[in-house]
C-alpha cells in the first residue's frame, strides 16, 4: 500500500467541509459562475483546495484535491488556477487552517470605481467577528493589489506587502474578489461572512453619500 503524505480521514473531513462551506458561500451569492476557491491545511506540506472550474453551488467531496504548499498537486485533478495565494498564506502564516476567496458584487465594486489601494473598514460592531477585534472602536485596513492573470507575480506582491506588515485579515483584488484567512475553517467563514456584508455596507454608504 502507498503511503500518503498526509492523513486520508483528514483529507476526507476536509473534502466534506470544504464542499459545505462552499454551497453555503455559493448561496450567499460571492461565489458565482464557477468563481472562488477554497481550501483547507492538512499539515504542515499539504492543503486540500478546490478543482479548477468546479460549480460552487454544486461543489461535492470529489470536487477537492490535495496539494503541496509549491501549490503542485499531490492527488487526482487540476488544481484551482489561484492555488499559489493559498500557499502562500500556509506558507507565511504556520498557524493558518484555511483559505477562503470570493467574487462579491461589493469587492468587485468597491475596488473598481474607487481606485485606491486600500478599503478601510471603521467603527462597524461586525468587526468583533475577526480574530483579535474586541471592541467596534477598530480600524481593519484591507490592501487591494491589481489584478494580473499571472497568480506566481501576484503571490509574492502580497507576500512583500504582508512581510512589510501590510494585510493582517484579508486582501482585495481589484476587479476580482476577496481573500481572507484563518486558524480553521469554521473561524474562516465567520470572518469571511462578516468582511463581506461589511464591504456590501461600506458600498451602500458611498452610495448614499455620494463620494
Ligand atoms: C470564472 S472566475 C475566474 C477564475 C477565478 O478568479 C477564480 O476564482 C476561480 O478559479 P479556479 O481555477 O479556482 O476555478
Ligand atoms: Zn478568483
Amino acid at each position: 500500500m502507498i503511503e500518503r503524505p498526509y492523513s486520508t480521514a483528514d483529507f476526507r473531513e476536509a473534502s466534506r467541509a470544504l464542499a459545505a462551506i462552499g454551497q453555503r458561500i455559493y448561496g450567499n451569492g460571492w461565489s458565482p459562475a464557477t468563481s472562488s476557491n477554497y481550501s483547507v491545511r492538512l499539515n504542515e506540506h499539504y492543503a486540500a483546495v478546490t478543482q479548477s472550474g468546479k460549480d460552487k453551488g454544486l461543489l461535492r467531496e470529489t470536487d477537492i484535491m490535495a496539494v503541496d504548499m509549491q501549490g503542485q498537486a499531490a492527488s487526482a485533478g487540476k488544481p484551482s488556477a489561484e492555488t499559489l495565494l493559498h500557499t502562500q498564506l500556509y506558507r507565511r502564516f504556520p498557524k493558518v487552517g484555511s483559505v477562503l476567496h470570493t467574487h462579491s458584487h461589493a469587492s468587485t465594486v468597491l475596488t473598481m470605481h474607487w481606485p485606491a489601494n486600500s478599503i478601510t473598514l471603521d467603527g462597524y460592531e461586525l468587526l468583533k467577528a475577526l480574530d483579535g477585534f474586541t471592541t467596534h472602536e477598530s480600524r481593519l485596513v484591507i490592501p487591494v493589489f491589481d489584478n494580473t492573470q499571472d497568480i506566481a507575480a501576484l503571490a509574492e506582491a502580497v507576500d512583500a506587502a504582508m512581510e512589510d506588515g501590510d494585510a493582517s485579515h484579508a486582501y482585495l483584488i481589484r476587479g476580482h474578489g476577496l481573500y481572507t484567512w484563518a486558524a480553521d475553517l469554521p473561524a474562516c467563514y465567520r470572518q469571511l461572512e462578516a468582511l463581506e456584508v461589511l464591504l456590501a455596507i461600506e458600498l451602500d454608504r458611498r452610495r448614499l453619500s455620494g463620494v
